[in-house]
């Protein structure tokens, strides 16, 4: 026994001091690595303090590259040393390839070993060796001493397997922080083979880099994969930019960590077309936090902008949520049609102030607030011109009094109204229209035959009547430039709503949507309508209310070259309106979630780019799956799709990730649970409430912390328990004092995030919450990465072990 013990510890020791060779090989290249980019820096220094004592020597063209060459090298060197916990990950060792083209990161191009690499005794020589980290590095000889992840280059760092090697013998990921590397894990693509580098068999260190990623204990953010990104997800990734990238994969399968993966790619791989920027549409502000650190860790940063799908309107955030009934209501097609009604009946309040037969006795439209307030438009509450009667014009005219009553008012409305233009814009066109009505009382018309003198008259007409206040006062209270959060509030009048939603809302739903718009703030259901209401509306052509010019502007044009003011809220609704829709590629995120509404939002920001749709159909909390399909394929036109499907379960071990499959077989029967990658040995407990504490709610609350309590215990990182979107706020009571490493969230928060261990509270209640509930439970079951507790209360049946209904066999 002492025998095999003193052999065994000689082994390891063997062991041990080949990893500390390899550690110390890499060590030597990183070092190499830091020096080029310090040389790299003090160059770039040189030649600008060269250039500056020089003055003007050199074009400002070449002056301007050498700035840009000091700044790139110093965010280089900050970055790596501050930021990048792992600047350097990677290395291949490589076979002789089939021709000997180099591409322009100066590794060799060729994908398959040539005929004689590998000789007849099964072993070959390693011709190439590439280090890759996150961004490129080039020796002063232009040799490359690391490759940018995303170069062709390092493709086959993730793409390479045992079953199809390419050139690749093998795969090392390397692991250090800051200018320190800490250990190496290596994987053989050929283990047939005996390779030789420099004369020496080739080393293999450890079994796997991608398990050691797995099982590291999650923070309050997410962590990049960038060292251990898989074949399937390297495809996607890397997929061309043309048209639709449309991707699918259970939970898990790193939909999200792709997604983000491949803005950074698209952006490395052709930063010009990004220019116009990269959009990340999330479901939630949690999401966002989440994920919003892992471009930043790839080194790109400022032309992505990841949004939650409630913060995509400028000026309003949602910070509410619907209840399933009425999110139903405003998410759907249905509501499109309530808007469009709802914009045209608006008109009719009239603005504040105003007073007409139509306007009814509360819920007048209110002006003035900050998103979309009529730019340049008068948001006082009253007119300072007194009260505007809507229901009769009176104006006088070439000495005559004329009127139009409101019978002419409302056909003249409705004429104008007839063309499917947005509401404001048609304002210009039902002037013209009361101007003609107004001349036609007048009976100037037949007073010339001559036409050129006829339209002389007319002119002057117009002229007279348009410089009264009489008619602009009229005009401004008949016709109020309406903004989006106007209408939206009108419609909380649940009569007025009544009347614009009926036969499209049931009686039900009117009244409960009505209600919601009644609550202080935005869901993430009226952003979406809000931005509809924008585009229904119409930013109008021009503000109705100018700078007062000085005289002398006009005479000397100056009014043209000066660059006057600040910008008006005119602009700035312009520009917004403007940056909305230039996003040059659109990236969806949790996409199965996106609502018809939403899709059109969504759709807008979008129109002219690139797309990549991620999601995953059987984790939907949209009711309607096919009406959201159809609103998908509208925003995304008739671009062609290329489609991909992951297949990996990365996050849940097997044990979780089998009970969630039960729940998945009850949600979308027939559909597949993607594979998962390990097991941890580790079963999901199953608690049933105890009722030695007080009544059911008490005794759920002391259960659940106990539960969170006790795996706070078992794992380093973090904690989440997931309720009924109902029972959020207690929950967070429940778990006071547990310290910042649990926390309580919603069904419907859940959604994207993980945590090493979970509280799943009373699954029955989540599932019945709503029509697409067990979907959202489905969601629930599947954020931990190591362990999972169910807590059922009575409702959930348990049974002796407190395996509720839903998830026995
Ligand atoms: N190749 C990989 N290497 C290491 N970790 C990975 C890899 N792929 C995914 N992961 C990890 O698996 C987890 C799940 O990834 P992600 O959140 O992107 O999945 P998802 O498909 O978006 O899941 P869901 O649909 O449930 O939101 C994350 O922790 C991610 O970092």
């Amino acid at each position: 026994m002492a025998a095999q013990a003193q052999q065994e510890t000689a082994v390891d020791a063997a062991a041990d001091s080949v990893r500390d060779r390899e550690i110390s090989v890499e060590q030597k290249h990183l070092d190499r690595v830091y020096r080029r980019l310090e040389e790299k820096i003090h160059e770039a220094e040189f030649l600008m303090n060269d250039a500056a004592k020089r003055g003007q020597v050199g074009t400002p063209g070449a002056l301007a590259e050498r700035d840009a060459q000091v700044f790139r090298a110093g965010i280089h060197l900050n970055r790596l040393n501050n930021e990048f916990e792992d600047f350097l990950f990677g290395r291949i060792d490589l076979l002789l390839g089939k021709d000997g083209q180099k591409g322009p990161d100066g590794a060799y191009t060729a994908v398959e070993p040539a005929e004689g690499a590998v000789r007849d005794d099964n072993t070959a020589d390693i011709a190439e060796t590439l280090h890759i980290g996150r961004i490129g590095v080039l020796d002063s000889e232009y040799a490359p001493l690391v490759i940018d992840w995303r170069a062709p280059a390092a493709a086959p760092f993730y793409r390479s397997t045992p079953v199809d090697p390419g050139r690749v013998v093998r795969r090392r990921v390397i692991r250090s922080k800051g200018r320190k590397v800490l250990g190496v894990e290596d994987d053989l693509m050929r283990p047939e083979l005996t390779a030789l580098l420099d004369g020496q068999e080739l080393p293999v260190i450890g079994d796997g880099a991608l398990m050691a990623a797995l099982g590291q204990a999650r923070g309050h953010t997410m962590r990049d994969i960038v060292a251990s990104i898989q074949a399937e997800q390297d495809l996607v990734i890397r997929a061309p930019a043309a048209s639709v990238t449309y991707v699918e994969g259970g939970p898990g399968t790193g939909k999200t960590a792709v997604a983000l993966h491949r803005a950074a790619y698209l952006l490395y791989q052709d930063r010009r077309r990004y220019a116009g920027g990269i959009l990340i549409v999330s479901p939630t502000p949690l999401l966002v936090a989440y994920t919003e650190g892992v471009l930043p860790s790839l080194g790109e940063e400022g032309q992505v902008a990841i949004r939650a799908i409630g913060s995509l309107v400028d000026g309003a955030e949602a910070t509410l949520y619907d209840a399933p009934a009425v999110a139903r209501a405003k998410g759907s097609y249905r509501m499109l049609k309530v808007l469009r009604k709802a914009a045209r009946g608006a008109l009719e309040q009239g603005r504040p102030g105003a007073s007409g037969s139509s306007r009814p006795a509360s819920g007048q439209l209110s002006f003035g607030d900050d998103f979309g307030d009529g730019p340049g438009g008068d948001s006082a509450e009253t007119d300072p011109r007194g009260p505007v009667s809507t229901s009769r014009l009176r104006v006088v005219a070439f000495g005559r009094r004329l009127e139009l009553e409101a019978d002419a008012l409302e056909r003249i409305r409705q004429s104008a109204l007839s063309g499917t233009a947005p509401v404001n814009l048609l304002r210009p066109r039902a002037r013209k229209l009361l101007l003609d009505a107004l001349w036609a009382r007048s009976g100037a018309g037949t007073r010339h035959t001559d036409p050129e003198l006829a339209a002389e008259l007319r002119s002057s007409f117009d002229e007279d009547v348009a410089s009264e206040d009489a008619f602009t006062a009229f005009l401004d209270a008949w016709w109020p430039e309406l903004t989006p959060r106007a209408v939206l509030d009108a419609m909380a009048d649940e009569r007025r709503l009544g009347r614009w939603a009926r036969r499209i809302l049931n009686p039900g739903e009117i009244r409960r949507v009505a209600r919601s718009l009644r609550r202080d703030g935005y869901s993430v259901h009226d952003i979406a309508m809000l931005d509809e209401l924008q585009s229904i509306l119409g930013v109008p052509a021009r503000p109705r209310k100018r700078r007062e010019l000085d005289p002398l502007d006009h005479l000397t044009g100056l009014e043209e070259l000066m660059p006057t003011r600040e910008e008006s809220q005119w602009e700035r609704a312009e520009r917004l309106a403007q940056e909305r829709t230039e996003y040059a590629h659109v990236i969806v995120d949790e996409a199965q979630d996106v609502t018809p509404m939403q899709w059109r939002m969504v759709g807008r920001r979008g129109r002219h780019a690139t797309w990549t749709v991620v999601g995953d159909p059987a984790q939907s909390s949209w009711s309607d799956v096919d009406e959201a399909a159809e609103a998908r394929d509208e925003a995304l036109g008739t671009r062609p799709r290329r489609r991909f499907q992951l297949t990996v379960n990365y996050r849940n071990p097997s044990e979780i990730a089998d009970l969630a499959a039960k729940v998945l077989a009850l949600a979308m029967p027939g559909s597949e649970s993607p594979r998962a990658v390990r097991s941890t040995g580790v079963q999901p407990r199953f608690v049933a409430t105890r009722h030695e504490h007080g009544g059911a709610r008490e005794s759920l609350a002391h259960t659940v912390r106990e539960e969170a309590a006790r795996l706070l215990g078992l794992v380093d990182g973090t904690v989440g328990v997931v309720v009924a979107m109902n029972r959020r706020e207690e929950a967070a009571r429940w778990l006071t004092g547990l310290g910042d490493r649990v926390v309580a969230l919603g069904s419907l928060e859940a959604k994207g995030l993980e945590y090493d261990a979970t509280v799943v509270v009373s699954p029955a209640e989540i599932a019945d919450e709503s029509p697409a509930g067990l979907r959202v439970l489905y969601v629930a079951l599947t954020r931990a990465t190591q362990q999972l507790t169910i807590v059922s209360a009575e409702r959930d049946e348990p049974d002796a072990s407190g395996v509720p209904d839903l998830l026995r066999d």
